[in-house]
């Protein structure tokens, strides 16, 4: 048994650029370096898939196959992401991929195996893995719209909370079903009302589930990591507003009166004119006393590292370890404090960062306490350090 989540082998077949690859690692971070288009980010994004969700790019699954021009014939070809995974309950045999049955059949499906068994859903990959990113694209997180700030949060709570993917896909799939109805015009009052009900119970522990994570990241100290800066939180929503006024019974009623009284305005508009789909992640820079929209984007970087790191302290505590981080060409953009100081927090918290950059010198700091790779055309190539 191991204080650690880590990936301790991982073999990708046929995805993104990689037609084969086999890497065996100890619980180490593991640095990749390279030039641009080497396959960093995409062996990331294989890292990411053995979590719930749709990976770090949240791409389409056949967008993932390996595109060979030669001889494509246009339709997606399988491919597949396996892992073996040291945990605190126990090591797992974690592979995904696009289902190849159901590609047969025209239809794409994320295939979910854990230790040989398949999986109905993803939501399973959530009581074993858990896995957390920051990629270039983060960048426009405080800038776009609340959807990303959402799937961040949620994010961070699969990590602490693993039921929580099921909460969200149970109430989105009840989201698109009313939608469907509503569209279709068909469905009687009870059909709808029994649906209504399901985002009710769902839409409201979702709900619950991130104000719970926000108050233990606002609580003293956890936020407070050496040079970074504090980001202080708050969730903007109807439903969060009732919440925080009204007992939870209440809360189910009016959510449940709100979507009947909103049926008609749904239909058209789709959606859904209440629930955790509409709220959003309001963040500040707590010294600055500046919303983090206003922020530069190296102070935006550094709030998004201090939520992910104190995310990570809580769940060390609370499960054992930390979760997978995948930070994506992070390291360039910090200063030496910065930098030193993430390096001797991922160290001493034992998690398996898997970091990437094209310098190579960047990270010095870590030698001797990472796994080091090469990375180029497609291949990897391990390092010793110093
Ligand atoms: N489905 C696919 N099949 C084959 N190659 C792909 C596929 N998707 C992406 N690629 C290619 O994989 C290569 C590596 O991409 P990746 O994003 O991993 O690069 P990277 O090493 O992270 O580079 P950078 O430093 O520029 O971010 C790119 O040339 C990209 O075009």
């Amino acid at each position: 048994m191991t204080n650690r989540l880590a990936v301790s082998r991982i073999q990708l077949s046929d995805f993104r650029c990689y037609e084969s690859l086999c890497l065996s690692l100890d619980t180490a971070p593991v640095v990749l370096t390279g030039p641009n288009g080497a396959g960093k980010t995409n062996l990331l994004e294989a890292v990411s898939l053995l979590s719930p969700g749709g990976g770090l790019r949240r791409a389409k699954l056949g967008e993932m196959a390996r595109n060979v021009p030669v001889s494509d014939d246009g339709a997606p070809r399988a491919w597949a992401v396996s892992a073996q995974l040291t945990t605190p309950d126990g090591d797992y045999q974690v592979g995904s991929g696009l289902d190849p049955t159901a590609l047969a059949q025209g239809r794409e499906r994320r295939a979910v195996r854990i230790d040989g068994e398949n999986q109905r859903g993803q939501a399973s990959l959530g009581r074993v893995c858990a896995a957390v990113w920051l990629t270039p694209q983060m960048d426009r997180l405080f800038l776009d719209g609340p959807s990303a700030r959402r799937r961040f949060l949620d994010r961070l709570v699969y990590g602490l909370d693993p039921e929580h993917s099921s909460r969200v896909a149970a109430y989105e799939h009840s989201l698109r079903s009313r939608a469907k109805l509503l569209k279709e015009g068909k469905g009687d009052d009870k059909w709808l009302a029994s649906i209504e009900d399901s985002m009710v119970r769902h839409g409201i522990a979702v709900a619950v589930a991130r104000a719970e994570l926000l108050a233990k990241l606002g609580r003293a100290g956890t936020m407070a990591v050496g040079p970074f800066p504090v980001a202080r939180l708050a969730l903007a929503g109807d439903l969060e507003n009732w919440l925080e006024q009204l007992p939870a019974i209440e809360v189910e009623d009016r959510m449940r009166a709100a979507l009947r009284d909103g049926r008609a305005r749904d239909a058209t508009y789709g959606g859904a004119a209440v629930g955790p789909q509409r709220s959003d992640l309001l963040v500040w820079h707590d010294a600055k006393n500046q919303s983090a929209d206003q922020c530069s984007t190296g102070e935006q970087k550094a709030l998004l590292l201090s939520m992910i790191m104190a995310n990570t302290r809580l769940q060390s505590k609370a499960r054992g370890a930390g979760p997978l981080l995948l930070l994506d060409e992070v390291v360039a953009h910090l200063d030496a404090e910065r930098r030193g100081y993430l390096f001797d927090e991922i160290v001493a918290l034992g998690v398996q960062a898997w970091m990437t950059g094209t310098d190579r010198a960047l990270f010095e700091g870590l030698d001797g306490r990472a796994q080091f790779f090469r990375v180029e055309d497609a291949a990897l190539t391990a390092e010793t350090t110093p």
